[in-house]
């Protein structure tokens, strides 16, 4: 699992200082900090058009759709992984893998990469011969195989099955333990977050409503007492209230 320790040794991997994002007349992003230290996975909920995938997307530059001021750092070796594929369905998987990587291994880095997320033998097929989960396996490897400082996971598994998604879980927290990147990972599923990250934050009001460590040991087990008091904590903020259930 990603840790904190990396965080002692210099400057955070993403900065962001009273970032303000408007479309429009509309206010997005309305003042909002936030770090992210080098290794670091932080997890980002946040109620529909609260302003999650605007804060993910942002960039330094305004244009005429989009408003803002504030200050925003984020590294050159960023990755992005969407909750679809996206893989170029013309080319094959080592292809989809490797593409844009101007390197002389790169054909051996994407091979390592596609083996590290369990597809070896798979380099030949096509995209349209995958699995969902398979299809996201390849859009993993062809993140991580940049290598990033930064890894950007606009909910990713939220079209996967659930037992996929559990699947998924486990390889995305045995990559990020073996390469280390940041992470921030948007998504929708409360357990998702508490499962992976090292902190969750939720986005209410166009700012950080709720920043809150988690500080249970991996893997991390869905029925532990502390998984489900951090599971409240959360649905609180999120403005959803659960109940305690009780002894009959
Ligand atoms: N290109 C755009 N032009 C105008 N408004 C936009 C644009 N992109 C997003 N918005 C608006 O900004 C708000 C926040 O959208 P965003 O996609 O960031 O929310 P979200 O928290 O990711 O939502 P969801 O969980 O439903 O994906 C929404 O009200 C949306 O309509």
């Amino acid at each position: 699992m990603a840790s904190h320790l990396g965080g002692l040794s210099g400057a955070p991997v993403v900065r962001v200082e009273s970032l303000v994002r408007r479309f429009g007349p509309r206010t997005i992003l309305d003042g909002l900090s936030l770090d992210i230290e080098r290794g670091e996975f932080v997890a980002l909920l946040g109620r529909s058009g609260s302003g999650k995938s605007t804060l993910l997307r942002a960039r330094a530059d305004l244009d005429d759709k989009v408003s803002g001021s504030g200050r925003l750092e984020t590294p050159d070796k960023k990755s992005v992984v969407f909750q679809d594929a996206r893989l170029l369905p013309w080319k094959r998987v080592l292809e989809n893998v490797v593409f844009g990587l101007d390197l002389p291994e790169a054909a051996e880095r994407g091979r390592v990469a596609l083996e590290e997320v369990g597809l070896s033998g798979r380099e030949n097929a096509w995209p349209v011969e995958l699995s969902g989960g398979e299809q996201q396996r390849v859009a993993l490897a062809r993140s991580l195989v940049r290598d990033p400082e930064l890894l950007l996971a606009d909910e990713p598994f939220g079209a996967l099955d659930a037992l996929t998604r559990l699947r998924m879980h486990d390889l995305l927290r045995q990559l990020c333990a073996r390469h280390q990147p940041a992470v921030l990972l948007v998504t929708h599923d409360v357990d998702e977050a508490v499962t992976l990250a090292d902190r969750v934050l939720v986005l209410d009001n166009g700012g950080i409503a709720a920043d809150i460590a988690i500080d249970i040991p991996t893997p991390r087990d869905h029925g532990d007492r502390r998984f489900g008091e951090i599971r409240s904590q959360l649905l609180r903020h999120l403005g959803v209230e659960t109940k305690p259930v009780l002894p009959v």
